[in-house]
């Protein structure tokens, strides 16, 4: 059976806050599925249900046909996750990052060092491996992050806004792993963005999300398609589908998200 992850009418409520509003997707093998919506929309707490951090209030997820709210265990080992939050430890080296992780994780001694070069050598990272993480960018500290959720090697990676708070270049370093990543694993990936050139130029299909709801599901293309202008950017796609604009920066949350990444690392 083809790797799957299958969401039907998933809500959740805080109180009386519906935050996810019924959703209902699939996601294929080997696919590279984004969840694009501004702040506030319900992204994190889709894919913190589906990565069992957050039971739902109601709905489905299977992966690979596997009930997730039943068998916690089971689904976070196909699961590799990178959060918003930052999870490396910078008074250590990259390699010390990893290798802390494969502990934790209790990989074999004799596999441990393998995979982490392996790692290493995909993210573009192996010259960087000895140095104290302090060091590091904006943009390497992600990759060795995506490195530290790959440890396990899950068959679903997921990113909850990967890029944000880093420069153009360093975003687009990002994108480049992953992409790279895809290609060698067949991994398949679900990542929530609010830049529109980053679901354009990453995902095969995209979920457009608005206050809680899936206001539009395709391709880049097939979504352009459906708003009748051919030029349509995702930009358009979205004011279409959802009547708002989408804020692609400087909201509070990404600014407290940016300082925090920059305190950390002072
Ligand atoms: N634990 C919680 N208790 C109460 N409300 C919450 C909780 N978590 C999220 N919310 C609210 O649910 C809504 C959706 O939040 P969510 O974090 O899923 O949005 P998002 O699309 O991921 O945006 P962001 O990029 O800011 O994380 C927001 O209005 C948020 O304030």
């Amino acid at each position: 059976m083809p790797f799957s992850v299958e969401v039907k009418n998933l809500r959740k409520l805080f109180g009386k806050y519906e935050a996810v509003a019924g959703i209902s997707f699939n996601i294929n093998e080997g696919e590279v599925f984004g969840l694009l919506g501004p702040n506030g929309a319900g992204k994190t707490t889709t894919i913190r249900m589906i990565t069992t951090l957050l039971p739902p209030t109601s709905g489905e997820i299977k992966i690979e046909g596997i009930n997730v709210i039943k068998n916690g265990g089971y689904i976070r080992n196909l699961i590799g996750y990178v959060p918003q939050a930052l999870s490396a430890d910078s008074t250590l080296t990259g390699y010390e990052n990893l290798l802390f992780v494969a502990k934790l994780l209790r990989l074999p001694k004799k596999a441990r060092e393998e995979r982490i070069n392996h790692i290493l050598d995909i993210l573009n990272l192996s010259e960087a491996a000895n140095r104290i993480v302090k060091e590091y960018s904006g943009g390497m500290v992600r990759k060795l992050e995506i490195g530290q959720a790959l440890i396990h090697r899950p068959k679903l990676l997921i990113l909850d806004e990967p890029t944000v708070g880093l420069d153009p270049v360093a975003r687009r370093n990002v994108w480049e792993v992953l992409e790279a990543l895809r290609k060698e694993t067949g991994l398949t990936i679900l990542i929530t963005t609010h830049y529109m050139e980053e679901a354009e130029a990453l995902c095969d299909r995209v979920a457009i999300m608005n206050k809680g709801r899936i206001a539009a599901l395709g391709t880049p293309e097939e979504l352009k398609a459906m708003t009748g202008n051919k030029e349509a950017t995702l930009e358009d796609v979205f004011t279409f589908f959802t009547g708002n604009r989408l804020e692609s920066g400087g909201s509070f949350n990404e600014m407290r998200q940016v300082r925090r990444r920059i305190q950390r690392f002072d």
